[in-house]
């Protein structure tokens, strides 16, 4: 298409909205007039099924609960007064904390100031409040917040040591909405530990986050915790940003948590049109149904060209693909659903895959995301009559050129700047976006039975790893062969697990396990010393 006709293209299809200060652009979504005609009844579907949800309807079927994430910042909404009431109380509360701890009424055990935050979370109780802090984050925060988002040990002991000398002027936020996933009871007890290592009395440290009482709710609740702040079952981990899971540790570094519910709120008042064309979320749900044959056909890369926005795509891959990316539709067909979302930042990734992107497999459709404030203030020249912010900018319009000029589709999303508000606003476009989507493609967004499996399978491993070590301490004397291990538990079957979990228990010193080495590492014996504990 000639550069005159995308113009007129680019005119004819702007979304571009004061309020929220969003700009859509999707002159570069190869999809004819006649394919938005042809899917508007089901948007119009789509849009009656959003407003029964925001109703309070059950819109998360096999888990027969209710999708209330849009009253989180919007609590008159709520279908009862009693919600609306748990809602402002709750962020009241957030707030309030967060005012204690930063003038001090609420104290480290010290006297001192909290000046640290550590995070414990994972998936929705990290990723969120992660992107929310490193997109606002500055070095003058009232807190510096770090986080454990994983159960690996090295993990976190890098996590303390950057903490270092400040861990009595940290505070813990354990969040997690069931209480009981283990990754994060992992890191709730590493931290217990590390406190305790150091002196200090944990619970004088500590926050809780999670369902009322749930196990996290009774252990903080038992021991004294500071404090504890609910979250419901009607709020999703991956669209629970809004509640105190990302607004307490946001409002605890210092972010203006009301300037980010009011994005949200913006943006999820121009995501309720019903007129598709001034809905930027339908607009989105559109092209993804375009590019992607509405059945994942093609992937979608997240390009912001905005360091700040590191992480918007590590967000975004929970969100999206643990809402859309199911075995079965709400009917119960196997349709094997799903986008896969990847990307960093621009320009750097134009030195990693864009090369692929470019020549490659054409299997993606990009979604550039452009900030046009470069910086706080004024820039000095890199050379005549061009900033560092110019190239900035001169790269993200370049390499979305030459990506259509080579057939590649893209999106682009533009923000006057990064703020609490337009953080929001993205927050909440893209939330309304995965829903609008899931109703065309007729998928649950809102629950994650595969993930199930995979904690299942976990505990499997772990309830094995017990069987052997009790073996090999009732016949110390013994080495073992994974085979033989196998075979002595009667689990034959599971002698490549067994050889798994033997290796790894030999790699370290916890459990007393040594391996003597064979040609073959299947062949090594394996065999229980005393732990010099
Ligand atoms: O907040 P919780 O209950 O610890 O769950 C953490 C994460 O694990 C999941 O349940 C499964 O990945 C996510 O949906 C959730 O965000």
């Amino acid at each position: 298409m000639e550069k005159l006709q995308l113009w007129e293209r680019f005119k004819d299809r702007l979304y571009a909205d004061a309020e929220t200060g969003l700009v859509l652009d999707t002159s570069r979504m190869d999809f004819p007039a006649k394919f938005s005609a042809e899917l508007e009844p089901r948007l119009q579907q789509a849009y009656a099924q959003m407003a029964e949800l925001e109703g309070g309807a059950i819109a998360n079927p096999d888990e027969n609960r209710m999708v209330g994430h849009y009253w989180l910042r919007a609590p008159e909404l709520a279908p009862t007064p009693e919600l609306s009431e748990v809602i402002t109380g709750t962020l009241t509360s957030v707030k309030a904390f967060a005012h204690s701890v930063h003038n001090g009424n609420i104290k480290a055990p010290d006297g001192g100031r909290f000046t640290r935050l550590l995070v414990v979370g994972i998936g929705g109780s990290a990723l969120g409040p992660q992107f929310v802090a490193d997109s606002l984050g500055n070095a003058g925060d009232r807190m510096r917040p770090y986080f454990f988002d994983n159960t690996d040990p090295d993990g976190m002991d890098r996590v303390i040591a950057e903490i270092g000398t400040a861990l009595p002027q940290t505070l813990v936020v354990v969040i997690s909405k069931s209480g009981g996933t283990k990754e994060t009871r992992n890191g709730m007890l590493e931290a217990q530990a590390a406190f305790q290592r150091a002196g200090l009395n944990f619970a004088a440290h500590a926050v809780a986050v999670t369902g009322v009482d749930s196990e996290l709710d009774r252990a903080a609740s038992q021991q004294r915790w500071l404090a504890r702040f609910p979250m419901w079952d009607w709020v999703g981990g991956r669209t629970s940003v809004t509640s105190a899971v990302g607004l307490l540790p946001a409002a605890l570094q210092g972010i203006d948590v009301d300037r980010m519910l009011e994005g949200a709120r913006r943006c999820d008042a121009s995501t309720r049109r019903t007129a598709t064309k001034e809905n930027p979320a339908a607009l989105l749900a559109l092209s993804w149904f375009h590019a992607t044959a509405g059945k994942g056909a093609k992937d979608m890369v997240i390009l912001p060209y905005k360091d700040r926005l590191l992480l918007f795509s590590r967000y975004l891959q929970q969100l999206i693909m643990e809402s859309l990316g199911k075995e079965k539709d709400l009917d119960g067909q196997v349709v094997l659903q799903g986008i896969a979302v990847y990307g960093n930042k621009g320009s750097t990734d134009q030195h990693a895959y864009v090369q692929q992107l470019r020549e490659g497999v054409p299997n993606f459709f990009a979604t550039f995301i452009e900030v046009l404030k470069d910086r706080p203030g004024t820039s000095g020249e890199v050379e005549p009559g061009a900033t560092s912010g110019d190239y900035l900018s001169g790269f993200f319009q370049g390499t979305r050129t030459a990506l259509y000029e080579s057939g590649r589709e893209s999106i682009t999303i533009t923000v006057p700047e990064v703020t609490p508000f337009t953080v929001g606003v993205l927050i909440a476009l893209y939330e309304r976006a995965v829903g609008l989507y899931a109703s065309l493609i007729n998928v649950n967004a809102y629950h994650q039975p595969g993930v199930e499996a995979g904690k299942k399978a976990a505990g499997t491993v772990l309830k094995l790893q017990g069987e052997i070590l009790e073996l090999m301490r009732s016949q110390q004397s013994r080495a073992f062969t994974c085979e033989e291990c196998a075979l002595a538990l009667a689990r034959p079957e599971e002698v490549e697990t067994v050889f798994l979990i033997l290796r790894h228990l030999a790699a370290n010193p916890d459990h007393g396990v040594h391996m003597v080495s064979a040609d073959k590492p299947w062949e090594s014996r394996f065999q229980l010393r005393a732990v010099a504990r």
